[in-house]
């Protein structure tokens, strides 16, 4: 178990998919354990209000999943804030320029059934778990939508590939979420399990927080935890 800072003096970052719940077939088919709702009103509550959740996935999605969840939800990897039940943009998409980079990866998905398009409010994700060999035509594909749509990055995830804002990434989010109150003056921690997370949880560790991985593969993070159930009791035993 990493040693914590008090949840009084932290500032608490947690990913979402692969981290607060197990991973699943399609973005639509995970289970949210019965637990969990009550476990993060609880330490949001013993924090003073300093837990975020910050996730690749659309603000209003992850709201979706956790509604009892009345903190600071950070989607789209910084691309919007939701606060107050209300989702804010935090960076400017071209409606014609998604509008395009929608329609090319609608009809790049359309040629291969196994492919699933997931369409989020500021950008997309082509995910292939269904056909694990599709990997190499979907990272071609989506480094050739880069240059085309320039407005857009790719970035590799979970048998997925994102296409996201440029200059949009968890680390940003935290540096301006870290500037605003409760959370000023406090200790980031970044738990997180995929490569999205790595800068974040490097930014923590930059900042004199904690890094914690979940889950194996390669990290910069210093400290790992197994799996999403050793999450939800670290989370329930944070002192
Ligand atoms: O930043 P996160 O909260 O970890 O979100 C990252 C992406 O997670 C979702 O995709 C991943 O989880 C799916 C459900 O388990 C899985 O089917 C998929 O293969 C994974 O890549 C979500 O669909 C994306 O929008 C998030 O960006």
């Amino acid at each position: 178990m990493p040693k914590l800072p008090p949840c009084t003096e932290a500032a608490i970052f947690l990913d979402f998919d692969g981290t607060l719940v197990d991973l699943a077939p399609t973005p639509d088919s995970i289970h949210i354990p019965d637990t969990l709702p009550a476990l993060l009103t609880d330490l949001q509550g013993r924090a003073g209000g300093a837990l975020v959740l910050i996730s690749g996935r659309a603000a209003g999605d992850l709201a979706h999943w956790l509604p009892d969840f009345s903190g600071l939800i950070v989607g789209g990897h910084g691309a919007e804030w939701r606060q107050g039940g209300t989702v804010q943009p935090r960076v400017d998409v071209a409606p014609d320029s998604l509008a395009m980079l929608r329609d090319a990866a609608s009809a790049f998905a359309g040629t291969t059934p196994s492919i699933l398009l997931e369409e989020k409010p500021t950008g997309l994700v082509l995910h292939y778990r269904a056909q694990p060999d599709l990997q190499d035509r979907v990272e071609t594909f989506t480094a050739d939508l880069s240059q085309t749509h320039t407005d857009f990055e790719a970035h590799p995830a979970k048998m997925a590939i994102e296409m996201r804002p440029r200059g949009v990434g968890k680390d940003l989010a935290m540096a301006d979420v870290m500037a605003l109150e409760p959370y000023a003056g406090r200790t980031p921690v970044m738990i997180g399990d995929d490569t999205t997370d790595e800068p974040a949880m490097a930014w923590a560790q930059k900042q004199g927080g904690l890094g914690i991985k979940v889950g194996t593969g390669d990290t910069n993070a210093r400290h790992r935890l197994p799996d999403t159930l050793a999450v939800h009791r670290l989370l329930k035993h944070w002192p």
